[in-house]
């Protein structure tokens, strides 16, 4: 039998299409099995920084702003991982700008060479870029580590061993099927995820664009209004939801939705927003492979209580926040980085057929020494 590695105290961090800030978080790993969680930490960007990162959405290395958003990414990054000196590697997802897997490719911005450097320490980087080279969609990647949680949490005896759904609402949303009882994350079976539409992006930016502030703190004005259910519905047609997972999308790419909702009040336009990311999210649940007992959300929008009652409405399942069985909501994705790390250093897949459509298992991710030794 396989006795396994040793158990490694990573660091991971991740900052969202939210562009709201980073968040960094401990966990020990041997990439397989989580040994436990450690402590946190958020790190908010700026109002100027944020202007700097939100001028480079849609951009590509070398165009205009993107190499000053890239070093903004990475000194904010350095700046927050000083905390932790415990750490024994570094998991850093860097800053998403674009994702076309089916044409440019997908661009996360901050050099982890140079992070590495800084922190004089391996840094894991570039998690997306070799799914996308062997034809996936690049994400989400997540989802392995989804199953890992479930593991856990069935091992603590906080779930029980079988099929759950993880549902990630950032600035976009994706849902991750796992079965703990598959003997590892790439078993056949094990997971079934994809990108299930727009989540706080739209309503972020709609708040941003008619009120001047970054979010609908805790959906005091979508709770103000009505969802127009023609909107909602003519949103629903849009052939990304007829498209069999796996599936991925780029924080922009229903563009249309700020003019489906142009001629609502900021309330309503709010409470439309809403009800499309419940929407979309009970659209994407039909493909799941049996319908769950249960959705476990992470990501910002859980602190949304008008997305949580949406979704309650909408969906056909029991609807609550991943800390009911014991997990760090705001703090998931970045573990999830920190546990890739790992699995990229004992050289496990890190994404596959049932997670981002790849032909095979992807070993993906590139580690930077803090000496120049890169692989
Ligand atoms: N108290 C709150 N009230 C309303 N909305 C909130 C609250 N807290 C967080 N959010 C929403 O959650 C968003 C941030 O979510 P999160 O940090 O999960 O996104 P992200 O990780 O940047 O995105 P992604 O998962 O798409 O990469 C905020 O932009 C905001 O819209
Ligand atoms: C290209 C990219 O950065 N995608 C993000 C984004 O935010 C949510 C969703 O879209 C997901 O696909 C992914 O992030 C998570 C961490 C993932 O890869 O699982």
């Amino acid at each position: 039998m396989d006795k396994g590695k040793a158990m490694i105290r990573a660091l991971g961090m991740m900052s969202g299409t939210s562009l709201d800030g980073v968040d960094a978080a401990l966990i020990e790993t041997d990439g397989v099995r989580i040994g436990g969680f450690g402590r946190s930490a958020y790190r908010a960007y700026s109002g100027n920084e944020a202007a700097v990162l939100h001028a480079a959405r849609g951009r590509w290395p070398g165009e205009p702003g993107v190499a000053e958003a890239a070093e903004i990414t990475r000194a904010g990054h350095a700046d927050l991982a000083k905390a932790f000196p415990e750490a024994e590697v570094v998991g850093f997802h860097g800053q998403t700008f674009a994702h076309e897997p089916r044409g440019r490719g997908t661009h996360q911005a901050g050099d982890g060479a140079h992070l590495a450097r800084d922190l004089d320490r391996p840094v894991v980087w570039d998690f997306r870029s070799e799914d996308v080279r062997q034809g996936g969609e690049g994400a989400p990647l997540a989802p392995f580590f989804h199953w890992a949680c479930a593991d856990w949490a069935a091992g603590q005896r906080l779930l029980p061993r079988a099929p759950v759904a993880f549902l990630n609402l950032g600035g976009v949303g994706n849902v991750s099927w796992v079965d703990p009882t598959a003997e590892a994350p790439e078993a056949e079976g094990a997971c079934l995820a994809f990108d299930t539409g727009p989540a706080n992006a739209p309503l972020d930016d709609l708040m941003r664009t008619r009120r001047d502030v970054a979010r609908d703190e805790g959906g005091a004005l979508a709770r103000q209004g009505h969802a127009d259910a023609g909107v909602v519905e003519q949103f629903l047609q849009h052939r990304f939801f007829e498209r069999k997972p796996p599936k991925s999308l780029d924080r922009d790419e229903f563009s249309d939705l700020p003019r489906m909702v142009a001629g609502l009040s900021d309330a309503d336009a709010a409470a439309t927003l809403v009800a499309v990311i419940a929407g979309s999210v009970a659209a994407g649940i039909r493909w799941l492979p049996a319908p769950p007992e249960t959705v476990l959300v992470c990501g910002g929008g859980r602190s949304n209580p008008a997305i949580m009652e949406a979704l309650t409405a909408t969906l056909p399942c029991e609807v609550q926040p991943v800390e009911a069985v014991g997990l760090d909501g705001d703090m998931l994705e970045a573990q999830a980085f920190g546990w890739l790390a790992v699995r990229v250093l004992n050289g496990l897949p890190t994404s596959g057929p049932s997670t981002t459509g790849a032909p095979g298992p992807v070993c993906g991710g590139r580690i930077s020494h803090p000496r120049g030794l890169s692989r």
